[in-house]
């Protein structure tokens, strides 16, 4: 059984088709990247699986249950955790406290014990008493991922995570969601196609807001379509 199932979404901004009739599966345990041109529908998709856009049409199940009209809030109570873009962390804060917060909103019941494991998670202890602001962009990236983690989903959405990374780091953060899965699944929003290639086990190819392919890795890039219409022949 599929642990997200959407089907036929639809989401148009004036005339503009963001997502225009989306069947969308994701299975347990998968990492799943989310590919295409710009402007060609990821945003609003994720938007519209996590709730902070609602859908005009369509239906949006998770581990069986709908939540098609649940808001975004109440959607992390069912599992699902959005990576949220930098502007989430409180710069003025420690990293410790970022997660914290994080963790509180989850309604741990060892706040600490807690909070030291999903730094753990993403190898973060050591910057624990250190203010947001002051550590490196990749760090910060990574506070976003124990944050996201602090709420202990069953599926984690990461909105282009390896952007601004350096490329040591990006080693770093594909070790980091392999080590996620199985226990969470993971959905990612991603441009740099060798970290696609490389980490996902299925892709899901979006243009004009209509699913183009999916498949694997392997598979994608194979196909003549995404070619065309994205990989560049
Ligand atoms: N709130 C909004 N109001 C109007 N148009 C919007 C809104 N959000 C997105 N759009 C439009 O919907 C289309 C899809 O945008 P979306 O951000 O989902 O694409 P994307 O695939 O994530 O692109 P990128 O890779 O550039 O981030 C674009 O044409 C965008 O301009």
């Amino acid at each position: 059984m599929s642990l997200l199932e959407a089907r036929g979404l639809v989401r148009h901004f004036g005339g503009l088709r963001a997502i225009d009739g989306v069947d969308f599966d994701l299975a347990p345990g998968e990492i799943h990247a989310l590919i295409g041109p710009n402007g060609a529908g990821k945003s609003t998709l994720v938007g519209l699986l996590s709730g902070r856009i609602p859908a005009q049409e369509g239906t949006i199940r998770f581990d069986g249950r709908d939540i098609t009209r649940l808001p975004a809030h109440a959607r992390v109570r069912c599992g699902i955790a959005y990576a949220f873009q930098i502007t989430s962390v409180f710069p003025r804060l420690t990293t410790f406290d970022n997660v914290a917060l994080a963790v509180q909103r989850a309604g741990a019941r060892n706040l600490a014990a807690a909070t030291g494991a999903a730094l753990a998670r993403v190898g973060l202890e050591a910057e624990a008493d250190r203010m947001a602001g002051a550590l490196s962009y990749g760090h910060q990236r990574l506070l976003e991922i124990a944050m996201g983690l602090a709420l202990e989903p069953r599926l984690l959405i990461l909105d282009e995570p390896t952007q601004g990374l350096a490329a040591g780091e990006i080693e770093g953060f594909k070790t980091l969601v392999r080590g996620l899965v199985p226990r969470v699944t993971v959905l990612l929003i991603e441009h740099n196609m060798e970290v696609v290639m490389d980490l996902a086990e299925r892709i899901t190819v979006l243009n004009n807001g209509r699913v183009l392919a999916q498949g694997t890795p392997a598979g994608i890039r194979a196909d003549r379509a995404v070619q065309a219409a994205y990989l560049g022949g």
